[in-house]
């Protein structure tokens, strides 16, 4: 039953709610959405003049219908059905410029942010997607869904996603943007940037969007993405040229894509340095994995070639090596895949260089509460990595500035003894994307002797980078309440304590290694196992320094007990368990060290 107001825009519709989601019942609320103005009349005419504006905007009756770059064809003489590309293309122009509308989300507004330098730091997309351990590149595509397709993947979480891209060996990951048929999102965009932070090596990220204007250029590179995709089919040339230019001049080096002979042409007269060729005709959606094979004699030796969809498995790639093909760009595949690395290994062959042999790696000591030299060198003749002295004034283990300097002369003269040879980075080195904490946890050994750590406690900002230059330090420890973001502005790396509930441990960018330790410190008071053990299960790629109530006769228990976690664990600190009657006990130092590395073979 329906009812409606003679003059005012009021409309009532009785709908069963289990039929609400049927096609039927989204028209509807799409009807009630677009209502507009306060009376039918009104309603009329605003919506007339929307469908102008639409037209203007390029699929009106005279304006170009989009296929081969706009090239004279236009809906006057052309009433053929639209496309799913022009459909696309159409559907986005009112999103995006009823989006541009909104105060917050202007151009202005994104352009005045930009100025703030508040777009996340970029990378080259040429020079990255030049760099892999495979001998082809990876590009890796989030995609939820697809025009042709339908649902493939609808509930993966873009953030999660690219982390097994990247750690699979993906040189770039490419994610698609649009919401109606792809099922994504700019906030996508955001988050998988987001969860490449810090990331040694990272992938560049592609936006992948039906681009027709400067607008969503910028919106992607204030969220993050380093490039973004032209399609040649879609824009008039003069579009295309603009685009291309505003695009470089934020930095980032679009991939242009092509499916014809004369696509490619314009791709390559405009410079294009990436050229995407697609094996999908994105008006039928056939798939062709020769078109790119075919157009490769159209492209320099410069011309970075990546051959985009379709791509199952190695079979499909063989001819694209010897080719000359840069990269392959792998949606659907991927996505359906259970395991993404495996899937990239078998696709393109596993790493050409061999592969990290893994060594177990060593676990750091640290002997905290330090209160004299000869403790010191003691405890690093023993082998311990790092030797802490307090600096926070009232608490019982706090040494004076002539302390600290004498305990810092003999850390630094005091040569370490039993230390492995850490592994020779090899040139895989440089392209593999790894794991932040893998990478900053290795800061805290050095071959020759231990490192002075400053240990620190809700003090000023300035008085540490003081303590920091008076005494050499090498690792800052903050032991309070402090914010997370004082890692990047203080000048050595950062041990950051946090309790078992406490949020942001595993932040990466920030500390290099988080310690889980009760809430003061030095009290002896032990972490229960179970709670230890879900935090680390919560983040794999998560390393922490364990303290709380460690001695020589409980670390080796303490570390066993996590059982599978326990590699997370890269360093253990102690303080109260090496002391007797209250000061520190040469013997107990050196027993603790040796206990401690007994547990991992030295
Ligand atoms: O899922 P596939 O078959 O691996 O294809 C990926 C990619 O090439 C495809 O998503 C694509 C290529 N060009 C596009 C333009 C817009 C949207 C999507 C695309």
């Amino acid at each position: 039953m329906g009812v409606r107001h003679k003059e005012l825009v009021v409309e009532g519709v009785q709908f069963h709610p289990e039929s609400i989601l049927t096609a039927e019942g989204r028209a509807m609320f799409k009807n009630f959405l677009t209502m507009q103005g306060g009376t039918w009349k009104e309603n009329k005419n605003l919506q007339a003049e929307r469908a102008t504006c639409v037209n203007v905007n390029g699929i009106g009756k005279d304006s170009k219908i989009l296929v081969a770059n706009g090239a004279s064809k236009t809906a006057s003489n052309e009433q053929k059905k639209p496309s799913i590309l022009d459909e696309i293309f159409a559907h986005r122009r009112t999103a995006v410029e009823a989006q541009k509308q909104i105060p917050s989300q202007r151009l202005s507004d994104l352009q005045a942010s930009y100025n703030l330098n508040i777009a996340p730091p970029q990378i080259s997309f040429p020079e990255r997607l030049r760099k892999s351990r495979y001998s082809l590149s990876l590009m890796a595509e989030i995609k939820r869904a697809s025009p042709s397709k339908g649902n493939i993947a609808p509930h993966i979480c873009a953030a999660e996603q690219a982390r097994k891209y990247a750690l699979a060996g993906a040189s770039v990951i490419s994610v698609l943007t649009e919401p109606k048929w792809f099922k994504g999102s700019v906030e996508d965009l955001r988050a998988v940037r987001q969860s490449l932070d810090g990331m040694p090596n990272r992938p560049a990220v592609l936006r992948k969007e039906f681009v027709f204007d400067e607008y969503q250029i910028l919106e992607g590179r204030l969220a993050g993405c380093d490039s973004v995709l032209l399609i040649v089919k879609m824009l008039d040339e003069a579009t295309l040229k603009r685009l291309y230019f505003f695009s470089k001049s934020l930095g980032m080096e679009p991939l242009v894509e092509v499916n014809t002979a004369d696509e490619i042409e314009i791709a390559v007269q405009l410079g294009a340095q990436v050229i995407g060729v697609n094996n999908r005709d994105l008006t039928t959606f056939k798939v062709d994995l020769e078109t790119t094979s075919r157009l490769m004699h159209k492209v320099s030796k410069e011309t970075l070639v990546c051959a985009l969809s379709g791509i199952a498995g190695a079979n499909d790639v063989k001819s694209y090596q010897s080719q000359g093909v840069g990269a392959v760009l792998v949606g659907e595949a991927l996505m359906r895949a259970e395991r993404p690395d495996e899937f990239a290994n078998r696709l393109l062959g596993s790493s050409q260089l061999t592969e990290h042999v893994h060594e177990r790696q060593n676990i750091l000591v640290k002997i905290c509460g330090t209160r004299t030299p000869e403790a010191a060198k003691v405890a690093a003749e023993a082998g311990a990595d790092m030797i802490g002295i307090i600096l926070v004034e009232g608490r019982k283990r706090c040494v004076s500035t002539e302390t600290a300097l004498a305990i810092a002369e003999a850390v630094r003269t005091t040569s370490k003894s039993g230390t492995k040879r850490s592994p020779v980075l090899n040139s895989e080195g440089s392209v593999k994307s790894s794991q932040y904490f893998e990478h900053t946890s290795k800061f805290f050994c050095r071959e020759d002797r231990a490192l002075l750590v400053g240990v620190f406690q809700n003090q000023p900002l300035s008085y540490i980078i003081g303590q920091v230059k008076l005494l050499n330090l090498d690792v800052v420890q903050l032991h309070g309440s402090e914010p997370i973001e004082w890692a990047t502005l203080i000048p050595v790396p950062v041990i950051r304590r946090f309790g078992l509930d406490d949020e942001g441990i595993g932040r990466r960018g920030y500390h290099a290694l988080p310690l889980l330790d009760s809430a003061s410190g030095g009290t002896g008071q032990r972490l229960d196992a179970s709670a230890i053990k879900s935090v680390l299960r919560l983040d794999e790629g998560l390393r922490v320094a364990l303290a709380g109530g460690l001695d020589p006769d409980n670390v080796k228990g303490v570390l066993t007990n996590l059982s599978k976690c326990f590699s997370q664990v890269v360093a253990v600190d102690v303080s109260s368990g090496v002391e007797e009657n209250g000061s520190q006990s040469l013997e107990r130092i050196q027993e603790f060290v040796k206990a401690a590395k007994d547990t991992r073979g030295r």
